[in-house]
This record gives structure tokens, sequence and C-alpha cells, in this order.
């Protein structure tokens, strides 16, 4: 009997035990159906943020296309080819001012008028029926003074400085960001102020630029847009249809014993041009910029005796590569910028010239008007979008000389070119002022495609 009483006090106890445990169990059931419930709501929350970040990214790319777009057309509507030009101020001389009359900066009219010294010579060859003329009062004679006039996109006069001028060129340099190649160069006689307004170490267009890149890159609404930006720069110098690198000077010393050649290789698949063994160095900050532009010139000095005179005689080409990634949009892109400072345009007539300097003499003339006719060729091969396309081109002889065939993709396709015409401010100087302006006249006198693809002449 006592053992039944203890079997049944057992029995009770685990009855009461299970229902214990089956009301935590419906408490768990419970728990774990609310647990699930909010799993789902987490769940379609997240679902819904996917679907709101895809859609916000989705905006993000076509409002940054659309910009970039904008940017580009209003490049376009200024034109793929613009030329600027400039005058030197006369510094600490007596020499005798050439007479001009160009528009302040504010004026739309964007003409030069030039007048022709009068000489006795000039006084005797038009005497007094000349083709283009107006009184000219020198001494209280009057002599009937030929005027030359040029229309440029802009003009700037003696007191501009380089500050003043790269705001205007600004907005192109920003296109290099978003893939374009571009291609700004300085073109005029020895003299003329070329390497002041490309290097000077101040506020030269290469520092300029190069501190404008970075100011973008590093802005916070491009990185907060995805974009990350690597920056290259290499500096070249062809001198006698020969390339050189400035920024290794062992290379230019021992040039001829290690036969290092510095060959253009062009990739028409994908538009790019590399130049086999030319030094490329990351650009980190703009001070290395400097730096790089010290060194170049060094080397320039190394490789001749007269460095001047180097200078005077070579192009140089600082290219700065731009590549932008950006892992939100899965976008990739690559610009170049070149900045081109000349050989000085002055003609030297060949039958005066012999040995070294005849070859060099040939070298510039033959490279400078190789430029002038692709520019020429390109601005009368635009395709209805406003680029210059090569696939349909007419032929383009860009492998007529080292500095075009190198920039062939830089001045073609997806591209834009600017170009300063350099003017020194003397009547001395008169003749090459005419021969620079009369071949930037023909690098602006081209025909250039507005945004909606019409055709407009230029400068008639
Ligand atoms: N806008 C300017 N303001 C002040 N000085 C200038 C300006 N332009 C040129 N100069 C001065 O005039 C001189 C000649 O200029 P620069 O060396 O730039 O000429 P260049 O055309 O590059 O000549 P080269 O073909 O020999 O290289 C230099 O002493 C330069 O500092």
């Amino acid at each position: 009997m006592e053992n039944y009483d203890k079997f049944n006090e057992k029995i009770k106890d685990k009855s009461l035990l299970n229902q214990s445990l089956s009301s935590n169990l419906q408490i768990l059931k419970n728990d774990s159906a609310i647990i699930d419930e909010k799993i789902q709501k987490i769940k379609e929350n997240l679902q819904y943020n996917i679907t709101q970040t895809e859609k916000i990214n989705k905006e993000l790319i076509s409002k940054e296309n659309l910009r970039r777009n904008l940017h580009n057309q209003y490049q376009d509507l200024k034109g793929n080819i613009r030329v600027f030009c400039r005058i030197r101020p006369s510094i600490n001389t007596n020499e005798k001012l050439l007479s001009m009359e160009f528009p302040d900066e504010f004026d739309e009219n964007k003409e030069i008028l030039i007048k022709e010294p009068i000489t006795m010579e000039k006084l005797n060859q038009f005497g007094t029926n000349p083709i283009n003329t107006t009184n000219y009062n020198n001494r209280g004679n009057n002599y009937n003074s030929v005027i030359h006039s040029f229309e440029f996109d802009r003009i700037f006069g003696m007191d501009t400085n380089n500050a003043e001028i790269f705001d205007e060129i600004s907005q192109l340099v920003k296109t290099s960001l978003y893939g374009f190649n571009v291609c700004i160069f300085a073109y005029g006689q020895t003299g003329s102020g070329k390497t002041y307004t490309m290097s000077n170490l101040k506020d030269g267009m290469i520092p300029k630029a190069v501190n404008q890149i970075f100011d973008t890159i590093n802005d916070s609404t491009i990185k907060l847009k995805g974009w990350n930006y690597k920056i290259y720069g290499q500096f070249l110098e062809i001198y006698n249809e020969t390339i050189h690198d400035l920024l290794n000077n062992n290379n230019n010393k021992d040039d001829k014993k290690k036969k290092l050649k510095y060959e253009i290789r062009h990739d028409p698949l994908n538009e790019k041009t590399i130049i086999t063994n030319l030094s490329e160095i990351e650009l980190l900050d703009v001070d290395m910029v400097n730096e790089i532009l010290i060194k170049a010139n060094n080397n320039r000095s190394v490789a001749s005796t007269k460095s001047n005179e180097r200078s005077s005689r070579s192009h140089s080409i600082f290219r700065i590569k731009i590549v932008g990634e950006n892992p939100m949009t899965r976008e990739n892109t690559e610009g170049i910028l070149n900045l081109i400072d000349l050989a000085g345009s002055e003609r030297l007539s060949q039958s005066q010239v012999t040995g070294e300097r005849l070859k060099e003499t040939q070298a510039i003339n033959k490279s400078l008007s190789c430029l002038g006719d692709v520019i020429y060729a390109l601005g009368n091969n635009n395709t209805p979008n406003g680029h210059n396309s090569i696939s349909n081109s007419n032929h383009i002889p860009f492998r007529n000389s080292k500095l075009t065939y190198l920039l062939q993709y830089s001045l073609s396709g997806k591209s834009k070119t600017l170009m300063f015409v350099t003017i020194p401010p003397f009547e001395k100087n008169f003749n090459e002022t005419l021969n620079s302006l009369r071949f930037a006249k023909k690098v602006n006198n081209t025909k250039i495609c507005n945004a909606n693809g019409s055709r407009k002449k230029r400068n008639e």
C-alpha cells in the first residue's frame, strides 16, 4: 500500500513536470513565432533597403552620367578645337611696341588688329594704293598702313596673369577626369612666353592643372559618389624627331650605350598609346610636380650645352594620365592630359643653315606644319556628334611626325584641343608674329560641330 502511494506520488510529480514542460514549450513556440515574425520583418526591411539602394545607385549613375554629358556638351559648344592668343608683356626694355588693338575680356568681339610697321621698303611696295589700308599718322606724315585682322576664341593682353588664364581652361582640364583626352599646346616664336605660360613653377598651366586635378579628386562629393583616382606623370622631349625621357637622366646619358629605345606603340582597340621604356611616376601631391619640372629642366640642360637653345628647339610634353575607378557603379575611366610646350616657331631659312642646325630646322618645320595639317584635317572630319573620327576619316597624316603620331588618340575621338598662340609685343618681331597668327588662324579656322551636330565655319 505504501509502495502504491509512492508510485502515485511519482506519477503526479511527472504529470506536473509534463504540464510545466508543455507550458514552457508553448511559451517557447510563441516566442519563436514572434522571433520568426520579427525576422520576416527584418528580411522585408532589408529587401526594401536593398531595392532602395539599387534605385538610388541607378539614379546616382544616371545623374552622374547626365552631369558628365552636360559638362561635355558645354565644352563641345565652346568647340573641340579652341585657340587663345596671349600677348607677352614688355619687360625692362625700350623696344618699340607693335601697334595692336583688341577687345577687353568682357567684349563679345574676339578680333585682334595688328598694324604693320611702316618701313621705306613697304612704302615703296604699297605706294598709295594698298589692298587693305588705314591712315597711320607717323611723325606727322600720312602713311597708308596694312592692318591684319585675326579672330580667336580669347585674346589675353599684356597685363593678364597666368591665374586668370587658367580660369579659362580649368573646365577643359576637368574633362580629362571624365575620361577625355585633352591637348593644350603653346605655340609661338622663341621668347614669346610659351614656357612662362605652361611651366612657370608658381602658376604655369602644368602646376595649376595638377593642383586642380588633386582638388577635384580629393573633394568629398567625388568620394561620396564612389570615385577613386590615381594620377601618373610622364615628361618627354622630342628633339630632332627623337624622343628623350626628361625624368630619367641616366637614360639620356646612356642612350647610345644601352640603345634604349623610346618607341610609340598604339593599341587601336582601346585607343591607347604607350611609349616603350619611358618613366612614369605616380603623382601623389602637387609638390611632386614642381620637383618634376625642375628635374626635367636639369635633364634638358644635360642634353645640351645651351639649355635655352635646346628648349627653343624641341617640343616638351608633360603627359598626365588620370585613372578613375568607381566600385559602386562599376565604371572605369582613363583620360590623358597633354601639356605641350612646342619648339620655337620662327622659320629659319634652310638655305642659311648647315649641319646639325639644318637638321634641327627641318625637324621643327616639318613637325609644326604637320601639326597644323593634322588639326586642320581633323577639324574638317568631325562626326555629327562633334567628335573627330579616325575610322571614317579621309587620310589624316598622323604618321608624318613623332609629335602627331604620339598624340594620335589625344587629338581625335573623345578629345579636346586648345592652342595658346603666344606673341611678343615688339615691332621687331612683326614678321614672325604674323606667321604665328597665320598658323593659329589655320588651326582656328576649322569647321567645328556644335552640340546639335550642325557645322559652322569660323573666322572667315
Ligand atoms: N606673361 C609674362 N609675364 C612676365 N614675364 C613673361 C611673360 N611671358 C614671358 N615672360 C618672360 O619672357 C621671357 C621669355 O619667355 P619664355 O621663356 O616663356 O619664352 P618661350 O616662348 O618659352 O621661349 P623658348 O622658345 O626659348 O622656350 C622669360 O624671361 C619669361 O620669364
